[in-house]
């Protein structure tokens, strides 16, 4: 089938790469023409496990192109992906511009028949306003179906190819039929392509992600109480993950949810829930919550040196919103270390693949280390933001030697108790007990 993928961005490119492993001709269009020179220069501006090998497979044996031109890269598509930009207007809702934009754009370009579907995530009506802004000027008939996407980044490709489920939104037989010999490779593991109507499907997705984010931060909010009461989120969370009506995953308490799309989706959904004058108590909570979970190291550093953060140098391990991704959008790394360096701090830093994300940003106000033991040399303490594996099974000797204080706080409940305990390590994390050396116990 021939295809087109609009918007190369993280979920554009994840789509259109996997649609031509699985056999399609897939043209990717973006208005960005430094994006699309590297991609034509077979270099993937993104950094995704597992994507460069399906990329370079599909570019080599001619299944996946890439061009600025819309007119020229929807030519005899069947299906024309929409995955654009949906970031959060003024008011919090979703901004359209893009979608609608493009839909503009393509009335007039239509050749043939062609299934539009909206694979970014727009609030509940969009497909409507895209089919409306289309049929102005449109000379040939088409259907617009709504597919969000579910994949995370960091596990993107198997995400996708191995989706939980497909949901389609449409009404229109034809374009049923599309989709289901688009999605049959992905789906014959017997996961289930769900159709529904477009307002459905739109609705569907901000619900799982809302649930989700409700999910992390209900967990949130139990650590605190487990601060407080002496308990350890830890064991809850096995506690009350193996019963399968809540089941294990997204049960783990930190320092918030960070990314490009829970924050923006569940302030979207609240923004939807006011425009139709509906109360949404649960999801404003959620906002609330998870921007205090997000500064709850700060305070904790700031008593363990008495208030004062003058003069301390902090290392910082992890910026990436979360492990496997050089994604900073949101990343609760970059709220805390502004605050540590308004605080008087000096903070020298490393992640794996976001550090060129955040020198971007921060530029020169925070040092660059090249390893994750360099970051530590003559630290006054470690603070754990991103739960990337490496950080996991360090050499706690070495570190012993660069450290100047065995002090961690850790966003992200990296390490047992015990262990830190046994190592001699003054050691704060998110919901359990805190760990004093017994040098601290002396002071
Ligand atoms: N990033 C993620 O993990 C996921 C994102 N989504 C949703 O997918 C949508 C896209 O997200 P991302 O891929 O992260 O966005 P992104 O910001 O990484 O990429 C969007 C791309 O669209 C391009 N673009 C903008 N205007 C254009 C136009 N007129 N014509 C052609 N290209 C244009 C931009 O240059 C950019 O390359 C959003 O609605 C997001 O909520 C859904 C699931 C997962
Ligand atoms: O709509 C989207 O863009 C995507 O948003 C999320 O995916 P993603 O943002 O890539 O990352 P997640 O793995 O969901 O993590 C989001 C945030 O929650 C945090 N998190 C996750 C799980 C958990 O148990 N605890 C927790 O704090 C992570 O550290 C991270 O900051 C959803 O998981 C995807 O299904 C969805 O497609």
């Amino acid at each position: 089938m021939k295809i087109a993928v609009v918007g190369t961005g993280y979920v554009g490119l994840v789509t259109g790469t996997c649609f031509a492993e699985t056999g399609n001709q897939v043209t990717c269009v973006d208005i960005d023409e430094r994006k699309v020179e590297k991609l034509n220069n077979r270099i993937i501006p993104i950094y995704e496990p597992g994507l460069d090998v399906l990329f370079h497979r599909n570019v080599e044996e001619g299944r996946l192109k890439f061009t600025t031109n819309l007119t020229d890269g929807i030519k005899g598509a069947e299906v024309i992906f929409l995955a654009l930009p949906t970031p959060p207007g003024e008011d919090g809702s979703a901004d359209l511009k893009y979608i609608l934009g493009v839909a503009n754009d393509l009335g007039p370009i239509l050749e043939q028949y062609a299934v539009i579907v909206d694979k970014s995530t727009v609030p509940v009506g969009t497909a409507e306003k895209v089919h409306d802004c289309i049929v102005k000027n449109a000379k040939v008939d088409f259907d617009v179906v709504s597919n969000p996407e579910f994949l995370r980044e960091g596990v993107a490709v198997e995400d996708f190819m191995k989706p939980d489920r497909v949901v389609i939104g449409t009404k229109s037989d034809k374009a049923k039929a599309v989709m289901n010999r688009l999605y049959a490779p992905l789906v014959r593991q017997g996961n289930p392509v769900i159709f529904m109507d477009e307002r459905s499907a739109e609705m569907t997705k901000y619900a799982a992600n809302a649930f989700l984010a409700t999910k992390i931060t209900f967990m949130n909010e139990i650590a605190n109480l487990c601060e407080k009461v002496g308990a350890n989120v830890d064991d809850i969370r096995k506690g009350i993950g193996t019963d399968s009506r809540i089941g294990k995953r997204f049960l783990f308490a930190g320092i918030g949810y960070g990314g490009s799309c829970f924050p923006k989706d569940v302030q979207a959904l609240a923004r939807t829930a006011q425009d139709y004058d509906y109360d949404f108590k649960v999801l404003q909570s959620v906002m609330d919550v998870n921007y205090a979970q997000k500064k709850r190291l700060l305070p904790m550093i700031k008593n363990h040196f008495g208030g004062d953060l003058a003069g301390k140098t902090i290392a910082v391990w992890g910026l990436a919103f979360k492990p496997y991704t050089d994604d900073i959008r949101e990343a609760p790394a970059l709220d805390n270390i502004r605050d540590l360096l308004a605080a008087g701090a000096k903070v020298t830093a490393y992640d794996p693949e976001a550090m060129d994300n955040v020198r971007q940003i921060l530029g020169n106000q925070v040092t660059f280390a090249h390893t994750s033991y360099a970051a530590l040399d003559d630290a006054d303490a470690l603070v754990i933001m991103t739960e990337w594996p490496m950080f996991r099974t360090p050499e706690f000797e070495k570190m012993n030697l660069l450290l100047k204080n065995k002090v961690i706080f850790d966003g992200r409940n990296v390490y047992e108790l015990d262990q830190m305990r046994e190592l001699g390590y003054t050691y704060y994390s998110i919901g359990r007990e805190v760990v004093m050396s017994s040098v601290e116990q002396q002071a």
